[in-house]
């Protein structure tokens, strides 16, 4: 959907940054993907994928444009079918339509590149929508969580404003507050800093490192490799709709294995 950035220079790794090794223990699977197959017409864009991610654990997906990555983050939130293959939330299997996916869908809070707000419902509104009908949260409770979340990502004073009076910064960390107030088990990202301005990519990807270190569990699609390098616990780096490689930040920066990831790091960190 987008081409490589250029706000995607290496930054050293976080000191002490746990390797995946390191969290082994420290969670059981919370998204499993086991032999997971998808076309578009003729089209493999998902080929055999399995990946476990483990609770409190901060995945960062990166590729090439048209890899799948996207694919990948929507087919965990059902928002595409899958043909084959099998994807457990916390070990329960998805359903495809009804009131279970719906419900099962709040454990699985979305980010998307271009932030989906309702544009004709406030600020507040915005956030306090899902928990109140999905939820069934009384709706004094859902305004003081959504103004404690909107207080979280620093956008509390925008509450009553519709989404189109704030900047694309500030709307996508409505966005977050949105996603945090249906309180999802596990945090999916598509491109969150894509289609913002240079000046407010750091506002957002800051409030995402604010996530990770409290320890949401994370699965970021991102062409931001300062934002890998400080917050992944793991890089699948994928292409042609397949994982070619997963390895700790450390490693994939700095030994990638494929010739085809060598090739990727070529180009978008000398951009
Ligand atoms: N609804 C759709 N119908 C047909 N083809 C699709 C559809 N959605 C995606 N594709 C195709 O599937 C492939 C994978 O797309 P996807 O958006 O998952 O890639 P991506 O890695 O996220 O790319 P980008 O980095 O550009 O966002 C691409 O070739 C894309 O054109």
């Amino acid at each position: 959907m987008t081409s490589d950035t250029p706000h995607s220079q290496p930054v050293p790794a976080a000191s002490g940054a746990p390797a995946p090794a390191a969290r082994e223990g420290a969670g059981q699977p919370l998204v499993q993907l086991k032999d997971v197959n998808k076309h578009f017409g003729d089209l493999h864009v998902l080929r055999n994928i399995n990946l476990e991610v483990r609770k409190g654990e901060v995945v960062v997906v990166i590729g090439p444009s048209g890899s799948g990555k996207s694919t990948l983050c929507r087919a965990i939130n059902r928002l595409e079918t899958i043909d084959d293959g099998e994807i457990l939330i916390d070990g329960t299997r998805l359903p495809s339509e009804g009131k279970q996916l719906a419900r099962l869908r709040a454990d699985v809070g979305m980010v998307f590149q271009s932030f989906n707000l309702f544009a004709h419902k406030s600020i507040l509104e915005n956030v306090t929508l899902g928990p109140v009908k999905v939820k069934g949260t009384k709706p004094a409770a859902a305004k003081e969580l959504a103004m404690s979340l909107l207080k979280r990502v620093g956008v509390d004073n925008q509450a009553g404003k519709l989404p189109a009076q704030l900047s694309g910064g500030q709307q996508q960390r409505v966005a977050i507050a949105r996603a945090l107030a249906m309180k999802p088990k596990v945090m999916l990202f598509d491109e969150p800093t894509s289609a913002l301005d240079p000046e407010m990519i750091n506002e957002v990807l800051d409030t995402m490192v604010g996530l990770a270190k409290e320890g949401m569990t994370m699965i970021v699609v991102t062409h931001e490799m300062g934002f890998a390098r400080k917050a992944a616990d793991r890089v699948i780096f994928m292409a042609d709709g397949q994982i070619v490689e997963q390895a700790t930040p450390e490693e994939f920066f700095t030994n990638p294995k494929s010739e085809r990831a060598r090739d990727f790091l070529g180009k978008i960190l000398n951009h």
